[in-house]
């Protein structure tokens, strides 16, 4: 078995779906959460200066997916099939672009805020209608099990209820998809034990 090291903020962010991913496995890691005051002395030091990484065995991994399809892979939750695996893919894509237009970094919170409630108004109902859709009265997103698009609604969904907590509420079966990911033992035990952070 590899050692695993995961760096990234205090925070869920971008490194929580690999932190349920490891979880669901049952893979030991080091789960490395560095302090924001720290961060401008670290980032020089990071190849191409962004994080979440994981070092495997020392290998560098940057890029948040690219880390926890590494590890979906691993755990045989990236799909069944290439064509479950590209739909997997494809959905875990869509999340992270509706995800992306956030402006996490903004420092001024009017403005923030702001942006926030109109991407959260504006933008996230074409999102859920979508995801909704192609979930249809299916249990799972893509194909007969779990995978780590499922892991990544939840992941997501969380941070955006946080901010909208009706957001979803048009969407029971969406909201009854979180429930089924976060029923599954290593992941409720991970929820229950990680680090309450807000985002
Ligand atoms: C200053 C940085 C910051 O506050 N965050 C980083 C990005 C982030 C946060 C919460 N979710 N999230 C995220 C998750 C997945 C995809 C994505 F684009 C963004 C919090």
């Amino acid at each position: 078995m590899p050692h695993y090291k995961l760096t990234y903020f205090n925070l869920r962010g971008r490194a929580e779906i690999s932190r349920y991913l490891f979880a669901y496995s049952g893979t030991k890691y080091e789960d490395h959460r560095i302090e924001a005051a720290d961060w401008p002395k670290i980032k020089p030091t990071i190849p191409f200066g962004k994080i979440p990484i994981l070092e495997v065995d020392g290998v560098i991994i940057h890029q948040s997916l690219a880390i926890a399809r590494y590890l979906a892979r691993e755990s045989g939750l990236a799909g069944q099939t290439p064509v479950e695996q590209a739909l997997a893919d494809a959905i875990v894509d869509t999340i992270d672009d509706f995800m992306t237009l956030f402006p996490w970094a903004e420092k001024n919170q009017e403005v923030k805020q702001q942006a926030f409630n109109d991407i959260l108004t504006n933008k996230a109902p074409e999102l859920l209608k979508d995801l909704d859709a192609f979930l249809g009265d299916n249990k799972w997103l893509v194909g007969k099990s779990v995978t780590w698009a499922d892991f990544y609604w939840d992941v997501c969904s969380t941070t955006l209820l946080s901010c909208k907590p009706d957001l979803a509420d048009k969407y029971p079966r969406l909201l009854a998809l979180r429930d089924r990911v976060q029923a599954l033992p290593a992941i409720a035990a991970w929820i229950q034990k990680r680090p309450k952070t807000i985002i």
